[in-house]
């Protein structure tokens, strides 16, 4: 078996046109949406992200606005920061590059961000709108990661109905909420969430009909633990050293090998990485139609 590519790289793109539609008709009402990063720091990773966040911005017609701290930036300066666009009328929804520097309350400072304008969807009342509601439809911004999967997986008509979903790693970004937005009933799949202190990782692998990896340990997922046809999501980024030429590069948490038995497989990159930047987009413009929509009521 050859696995079929989930091409998330051609979906994002179909997806940022459709928004660039709606944002020309957003313009039309007078709305110009504008997306706010804070970067604290210059991490290579981080630094290249909120780059390509502000890149797909312009192509979309969404306004940039950029709070760049440097390195020893104190948890006053990076709340100042948040003080200051939560109070910009320009900035309709805003980001907190993460991971913040050591130091630095993560959050604290995801709590202290205006939920109308949190375009991760990890403001602690956007993530409690999640947990609450099962079968209503979600009218809050998701976070970004899981919603592309769901988007990438339902665009390339996978169906997640009575399928058993093992996650691998319970980080903010993806582990800790993939699941309530998998389990809601209009998706109706059964989640497993492992992590380091799982005792036996491989056999719910084993078990598994779709694998979501985002443990960030590089390869970990190989063909031998995946039940034949399962569905994979390389989500984890890994920066490793290639031995022959010296040179970092990015490895995702699934070995090659897994296209020989998966039926389904995200390449990294160009997986879950560009749907995870084109869903950030869509939560800037479903908040700014948002706000027009309730402005004009
Ligand atoms: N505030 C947030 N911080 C972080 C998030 C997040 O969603 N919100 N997620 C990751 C980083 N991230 C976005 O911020 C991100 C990671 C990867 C990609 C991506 O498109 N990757 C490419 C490869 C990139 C390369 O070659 O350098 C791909 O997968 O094709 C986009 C966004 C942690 N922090």
């Amino acid at each position: 078996m050859t696995a079929q590519i989930l091409d998330g790289k051609a979906t994002a793109a179909v997806i940022k046109s459709e928004l660039a539609d709606r944002v020309t008709v957003l313009r039309e009402q007078g709305v110009t949406p504008g997306l706010g990063t804070v970067l604290v720091g210059q991490d290579p990773g981080s630094v290249s992200y909120v780059r390509g966040k502000h890149r797909d911005c312009a192509e979309v017609g969404i306004a940039s606005i950029r709070e760049d701290l440097a390195e020893d930036a104190t948890q006053a300066d990076v709340e100042a920061a948040i003080d200051r666009l939560n109070a910009d009328p320009a900035c309709t929804g805003y980001i907190v590059q993460l991971p913040l520097p050591k130091g630095i309350d993560t959050n604290a400072v995801l709590e202290r961000i205006d939920p109308d304008k949190d375009a991760d969807g990890l403001h602690p009342t956007n993530l409690g709108r999640l947990v609450l509601r099962t079968a209503e439809p979600i009218t809050s911004p998701l976070p970004c990661t899981p919603a592309g999967i769901l988007e990438l997986l339902r665009r390339h008509d996978v169906d997640l109905a009575g399928k058993d979903v093992v996650v691998l790693g319970r980080g903010t970004t993806v582990g800790r909420s993939i699941g309530l937005l998998l389990t809601r009933k209009d998706v109706n799949a059964t989640v497993t969430l492992t992590h380091t202190g799982t005792r036996d990782v491989v056999a719910h692998l084993r078990a598994a009909d779709v694998v979501v990896a985002a443990a960030g340990v590089p390869g970990f997922v190989r063909a031998e633990h995946l039940k034949p046809g399962a569905v994979v999501l390389d989500v984890g980024v890994s920066r490793v050293v290639d031995p022959e030429t010296g040179k970092a590069r990015l490895r995702g948490d699934v070995d090659a090998g897994v296209a020989d038995v998966a039926s389904w497989l995200s390449p990294n990159p160009g997986g879950v990485g560009p749907m995870t930047r084109a869903m950030l987009l869509a939560n800037v413009v479903d908040s700014a139609e948002r706000a027009q929509a309730d402005a004009s009521r």
